[in-house]
């Protein structure tokens, strides 16, 4: 691994995710069962799966802010050819950064402050903020659209604001390897998709971008690979048009589904109705 002026690790060329056969389980119950998910860098991959099929878990496991369980054969969380779970936790976090769902921040900080949390895995153990610590948080607050709430605390914060700040402090930490979980919750149209051409942009960069999403048409308009989980095992996984078809929906997610074309992008557009309809 070489690390750049900015403190941004890189891994091997190939720095791609792979994680294979995860399982996790507890009180007996087997939540993650032997799941392979791939996410290739310079995509924005989409983890998709009804409510409970183990998206966050997975996230959890591949950032190892959970063990992975015991399943069969060799289970593990490969990125760019290295085992996540095996690097101490200050270099995974300048490998990876994890926005979780709703995470809440009930420090009395200020958003500035919070998102200069994310340069800690880039300096020295003693060493404050540097300059150039603040202006990548400005950067990185910028881009997550949240500029002008720098000096807010963010206790005050709304849903939305808050899940701004979150992206801005994983932009901050300047990750080669970006988790998110439901990154457009509580976000507006316009700021939902402000959040994905972010992850684009990334992408683009290089990162290897896996976020969970619950809408499917979000999905099929701005993910090029989607992993679909149903009842913690993956029900499908690969392109969007291949794996966001009624035949592949319908049964996972109990609905009935059509699937349009985008007049404009050529891109999938789903409309669902109950099954009795
Ligand atoms: N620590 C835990 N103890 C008990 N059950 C758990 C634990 N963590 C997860 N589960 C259960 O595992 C299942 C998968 O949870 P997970 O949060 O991964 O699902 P999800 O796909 O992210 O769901 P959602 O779309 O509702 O956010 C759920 O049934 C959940 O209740």
């Amino acid at each position: 691994m070489t690390t750049d002026e900015q403190g941004t690790a890189h891994l091997g060329a190939d720095a791609g995710l792979e994680a294979s056969r995860v399982s996790w389980g507890v009180d007996g119950r087997l939540i993650l069962d032997g799941v392979d998910c791939t996410a290739p860098p310079g995509a924005v991959t989409g983890l998709l799966g009804p409510n409970g099929s183990g998206k966050s878990t997975l996230l959890r496991v591949i950032a190892a802010v959970q063990p992975a369980g015991s399943g069969t054969g060799e289970p593990g969380v490969r990125f760019g050819g290295e085992d996540l779970a095996a690097l101490s936790r200050r270099r995974r976090a300048r490998v990876l950064a994890l926005v979780e769902q709703d995470a809440t921040t009930d420090l009395p900080v200020s958003v500035l402050d919070a998102v200069l949390l994310g340069r800690i895995p880039h300096r020295s153990l003693l060493a404050g903020d540097s300059a150039a610590d603040r202006d990548v948080a400005q950067q990185a607050l910028a881009t997550a659209g949240a500029l002008e709430l720098a000096g807010r605390a963010v206790a005050t914060l709304s849903g939305g604001e808050r899940q701004r700040v979150h992206m801005a402090r994983a932009l901050a930490q300047r990750p080669r390897l970006l988790l998110l979980d439901e990154p457009t919750n509580h976000l507006d149209i316009a700021a939902q998709l402000h959040a994905m051409r972010v992850l684009r942009s990334l992408a683009d960069d290089g990162v290897t971008v896996l976020a969970a999403l619950h809408d499917l048409n979000l999905a099929a308009a701005t993910c090029d690979h989607v992993v679909l989980l149903s009842g913690g095992r993956v029900a499908a996984a690969g392109a969007v048009a291949d794996v966001l078809v009624p035949e592949v929906i319908e049964p996972v997610y109990g609905v009935r589904c059509e699937v349009l074309t985008h007049p404009r992008t050529g891109r999938p557009v789903l409309t669902f109705e109950p099954r009795t309809a």
